[in-house]
């Protein structure tokens, strides 16, 4: 478990993390989520011991990091997957590691083998690809057989098997019982990663969330509807009761509809149908609303569709439930 109470720090004028409060729980992957500049790595940083908090505590089983004897046995983290010595192998890379913190020589061949390096153990970690160099960091990671694990931004660059690899990797280490913390900017692999949601937005809490809350919440499931005698349909499915709302393109967007209901109604009054579309909001749309107004870095486009909708007020509305 990892605790944090009132975790702030400050470079400065610049508030990176700003009073988080939330409990990473065991058994479950929790996906840590933010725009770019949120927080996140500062926060997994000092979670590590490797910055000080300005205000506030983090503590792993109850314990400060700097007090934890052998940490590695603790909690496992890839942050950086680059940041390793170039010039060993991966087998000296992760046998060091090992030495340096009390963990048995045998441990090293299992990890390798986990992660599918075990062919290329006596390379030079220098000469290894974007993916080789993540399943490098997350054998490191699980050297100790840590009871925790953390993940910043894992799946970085990796192509589609290696995304599908640590996916499941994650879920089978909470499968065990192990508490997993991963950050990422991308909710629609967090929604089929995580279990828990902790969103940050300018190193403020915004939302700490079941993901199945997160989803029933805002998977927005409603019918398209195009016709050309509009205020005819309008007015019979007013008369039926079916709550209609205008969008923006000229549609009709029927909330909870079922596209056969509507349909149907159509036919008996002999109204054409340009379009009949059932439709589902994105999470990456949902997520984007909430953040919004916490972007740090703005892109300037001028091509307005990239924008996320101004409807759906009611995102948002009951987060902050754990
Ligand atoms: N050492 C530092 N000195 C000054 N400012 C810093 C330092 N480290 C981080 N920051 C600032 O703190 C804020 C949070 O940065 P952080 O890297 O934690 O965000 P992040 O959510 O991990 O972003 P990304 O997704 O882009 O990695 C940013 O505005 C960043 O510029």
């Amino acid at each position: 478990m990892i605790q944090l109470e009132g975790l702030t720090k400050r470079y400065g004028e610049k508030v990176a993390v700003n009073n988080l409060t939330f409990t990473v729980r065991p058994g479950i992957v929790t996906g840590f989520l933010g725009p770019n500049g949120a927080g996140k790595s500062t926060t997994m940083r000092m979670m590590l011991g490797l910055d000080r908090p300005t205000a506030g505590d983090v503590r792993i089983d109850g314990q400060h990091y700097d007090h934890l004897k052998d940490p590695l046995k603790y909690i496992g983290a890839l942050l950086d997957a680059k940041a390793m010595h170039g010039g060993r192998s991966a087998y000296n890379h992760l046998l060091c590691l090992a030495q340096s913190n009390g963990i048995p020589k045998s441990r090293v061949a299992e990890v390798l083998d986990t992660v599918g390096l075990t062919a290329v153990a006596k390379k030079k970690a220098k000469g290894f690809s974007l993916g080789m160099g993540q399943r490098l960091g997350i054998a490191g990671a699980l050297l100790g057989d840590p009871r925790i694990l953390m993940f910043d931004e894992p799946v970085n660059g990796l192509d589609p098997e290696g995304i599908h690899w640590i996916r499941n990797l994650m879920k089978s280490l909470a499968a065990q019982g192990r508490t997993v913390f991963v950050s990422s900017h991308l909710m629609s692999e967090m929604a089929l990663t995580a279990d828990h949601l902790v969103v940050i937005g300018q190193g403020r809490l915004l939302a700490d969330t079941s993901m199945a809350d997160f989803i029933e919440q805002n998977s927005r499931s409603y019918v398209r509807v195009r016709t050309p005698q509009r205020e005819r349909l309008l007015d019979i499915l007013h008369e039926a009761g079916v709550t209609v709302v205008e969008s923006g393109s000229g549609a009709l967007e029927v909330d909870g509809g079922k596209a056969e209901q509507i349909g149907e109604l159509a036919a008996q009054h002999q109204i054409v149908l340009h379009e009949l579309s059932p439709q589902q909001a994105s999470l990456e749309e949902a997520f984007m609303q909430l953040t919004a107004e916490s972007i740090e870095y703005h892109a300037h486009t001028d091509t307005p569709q990239d924008a996320p909708p101004a409807r759906q007020q009611a995102w948002g509305d009951g987060w902050n439930r754990s």
